[in-house]
C-alpha cells in the first residue's frame, strides 16, 4: 500500500470535538501539505492517520520521540526495529553491525551531520535533533511519510535540503507545515485545516500563498 483512503476520522478532548468527522484520500505519488493556524488540528490529524496506516508509514512526530540517553546511531536504527529479530536488535544495541553503521552514517552525511553518529542524542542542538528524527524516518523506508512540522527548527538552506530529500525518498507523504511557501514549493497538494475540518483541498499549482492566508 502506498496511498490511503480514510474516512470517519474524529478526535475529541474533554468531550470537545477537535477533528472531524472527516475523510482523506491520498493517492500514491502525492505529497500533501497540511496547513492551517495553530490549534487547527494538524497534529491530531497526523496522529489519527498514523494510527490507521501505522507500519506502512515513516513518522516524524512534532515532539521527535528520541531516546536522549542513546547515541544518534541507535535512534536512527530504531526506524527499522520491527524489521529485525530481538536477537539482532539486542546485538545492535551493544555492537552495531557494519552494514547498519554504514547505512546510518550515509543518511547522516546526506543530512550534514555524519560526525554526530556516536554522540548521545541529548548533546545535540534542536535542529540536529530534528534531523535525527528525519534520519530515523528515512531509515524506516516506509511507503508513506507522515511528518509533523519536520523543518521547524532548521535554518533556510537546511530546511530546503531536508524537503528535497523527503520528496526524493518518499513517493507519498503528508506533512504538516507552518511555512506556506515551503508547502507550495515541495508539495503537490495543499489541504487546509480549519477548526478540525478540511477547509481547502487543492493542487499546489492552482494556489498562491495569498489563497492560503484566509485559513489564518
Ligand atoms: N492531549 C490533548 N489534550 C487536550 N487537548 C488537546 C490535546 N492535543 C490537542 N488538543 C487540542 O486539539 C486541538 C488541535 O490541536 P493540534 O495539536 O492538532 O493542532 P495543530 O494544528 O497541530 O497546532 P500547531 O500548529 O500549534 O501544532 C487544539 O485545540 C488543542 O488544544
Amino acid at each position: 500500500m502506498s496511498g490511503f483512503d480514510l474516512s470517519g476520522l474524529t478526535a475529541s478532548f474533554g468531550g470537545e470535538r477537535v477533528i472531524g468527522p472527516l475523510s482523506l484520500k491520498v493517492n500514491e505519488g502525492e505529497q500533501v501539505a497540511l496547513v492551517g493556524k495553530s490549534g487547527a488540528g494538524k497534529s491530531t490529524l497526523i496522529r489519527l492517520i498514523h494510527e490507521r496506516v501505522n507500519r506502512e508509514s515513516s513518522l516524524v512526530p512534532q515532539d521527535l520521540g528520541l531516546v536522549n540517553a542513546l547515541p544518534v546511531f541507535h535512534n536512527v536504527f530504531m526506524g527499522q526495529l520491527d524489521k529485525h529479530s530481538t536477537w539482532y536488535n539486542t546485538v545492535t544495541l551493544i555492537r552495531p553491525f557494519s552494514k547498519n553503521r554504514d547505512e546510518v552514517r550515509e543518511l547522516l552525511k546526506a543530512l550534514g551531520m555524519p560526525e554526530k553518529l556516536w554522540l548521545p542524542t541529548a548533546s545535540l542542538s534542536g535542529g540536529q535533533r530534528q534531523r535525527v528524527a528525519i534520519a530515523r524516518a528515512l531509515y524506516r523506508k516506509a511507503p508513506v511519510l507522515l511528518a509533523d512540522e519536520p523543518i521547524s527548527a532548521l535554518d533556510g538552506p537546511m530546511a530546503h535540503l531536508v524537503m528535497e530529500l523527503l520528496k526524493e525518498r518518499f513517493q507519498t507523504s503528508v506533512i504538516a507545515l507552518h511555512d506556506v511557501e515551503m508547502a507550495l514549493k515541495y508539495c503537490s497538494r495543499i489541504v487546509g485545516i480549519q477548526d478540525g475540518q478540511v477547509a481547502l483541498d487543492e493542487s499546489s499549482e492552482r494556489l498562491s500563498a495569498t489563497d492560503i492566508t484566509s485559513l489564518y
